[in-house]
């Protein structure tokens, strides 16, 4: 695929930024492309909203598995692109949309190139959440394709294009999605004695929460709490009968993780006698670590560093979250980085990725892939 087409392939991708599980449309977009494409040694298979996608390999001794995530955010897009999303309140601002034009790029090179190894893509939805990595694990797709090693990479911002960044165990935090339900008694706002103020206890809880990482978690361990949204009452002029709070946990040990979910407990418990309310908590869903095999990423890494159109860059784990670490408690593999060189960060309104990171990792994976031909 040349350049031209890619790009083509990437804006198009762009304009269609669906919630997880429902990516019909990147679906539907993901396999007209792939029909275009020799079909001689490819089987192709759907699975929820997502794709398998097997190459058979002219030995086939062993399956190469290469995973690209599909899913958009709600976020209503601020880039200065012409090719804006067309699907209001949401957008492609994680990446994904160089992710599957990336894969599409290796792919149609082995469709017409038959690999040595079986190769296996997997397009999964729901990145983002509620999380499309473990159940597609689970599927009878997946354990008859079966990989033996799995790769996957993420866009990076910080980084210029050109640029390939991971290391050997942990790359990525474990996470697990917070939403926590208050309530109360709402009332007339000239008569607080006779309600019971949810708004007033939603902020002394996420005031209190902001103590987890500061006093609970070992200061050389890692964790974050962050409440990214929180909601509550009807109108400025009526006591708020309930309130909402939806937040993320990340923690770099799996112990962290279970301390910070305990303490959250006890300070809700708190605010619950404290302000004489009811409060509900749902953990969400939890990605575990992705933690990289060592073998494996040594060999990626000393690949890289050959390679003279990439700068390999041997990076410090993040407290991002992937739930690609569920292959990777599978399956032995790799997550990388891929620089795209942008001033905002993933998740931002106004990211705009270099679509040259397209270019490096598309001819990076296929001679990575073909290096053993
Ligand atoms: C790479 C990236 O940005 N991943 C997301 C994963 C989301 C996990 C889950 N929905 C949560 O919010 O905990 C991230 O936010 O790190």
């Amino acid at each position: 695929m040349n350049k031209e087409q890619l790009v083509k392939i990437r804006r198009e991708l762009h304009q269609i930024p669906e919630p997880g599980f429902e990516e019909f449309k990147t679906q539907q977009y993901v396999k007209e492309k792939i029909a275009g494409m020799p079909q001689d040694f490819l089987t192709i298979e759907e699975w929820k909203t997502g794709l398998f996608v097997f190459v058979k390999g002219y030995e086939g001794h062993k399956t190469l598995g290469y995973r690209t995530d599909m899913d958009g955010l709600p976020i209503e897009e601020k880039t200065s692109y012409s090719f804006r999303s067309q699907h209001k309140g949401m957008m492609h601002a994680c990446g994904h949309d160089l992710h599957m034009t990336i894969a599409l790029g290796i792919l149609k090179y082995f469709a017409h190139n038959q690999p040595k190894d079986n190769l296996l893509f997997l397009f999964q939805p729901a990145e983002e959440g509620p999380g499309g990595a473990k159940p597609m694990l689970a599927s009878d797709a997946f354990q008859r394709f079966k990989p033996d090693e799995i790769y996957a990479l993420h866009i990076a911002p910080e980084y210029p294009a050109g640029t390939i960044a991971t290391k050997p165990g942990l790359l990525f935090a474990n996470t697990s999605e917070l939403f926590i339900d208050l309530k109360g008694k709402g009332g007339h706002a000239a008569r607080p004695h006779t309600a019971n103020d949810m708004v007033v206890a939603a902020s002394h809880l996420v005031t209190q929460l902001q103590t987890i990482v500061s006093r609970n978690v070992d200061p050389l361990d890692s964790a974050v709490v962050t409440i990214g949204k929180i909601s509550g009452g009807t109108k400025q002029n009526i006591i708020a009968e309930t309130a909402r709070l939806e937040g993320t946990i990340r923690t770099l040990s799996i112990d962290s993780m279970e301390k910070v979910k305990q303490r959250i407990r006890s300070l809700i418990g708190g605010i619950e006698s404290g302000f004489d309310c009811e409060a509900f908590i749902d953990w969400g869903a939890n990605y575990c670590q992705v933690y990289n095999n060592e073998e494996l990423t040594q060999s990626f890494m000393d690949f890289s560093r050959e390679q003279r159109e990439v700068e390999l860059v041997e990076c410090s784990e993040a407290m991002t979250g992937e739930d690609f670490g569920y292959f990777l408690e599978d399956t032995p593999g790799v997550m990388f980085w891929l620089g795209a060189d942008t001033p905002y960060g993933l998740h931002d309104a106004r990211i705009e990725p270099s679509e040259a990171a397209i270019f490096t990792a598309v001819s990076h994976m296929i001679a990575f892939f073909s290096k053993n031909q």
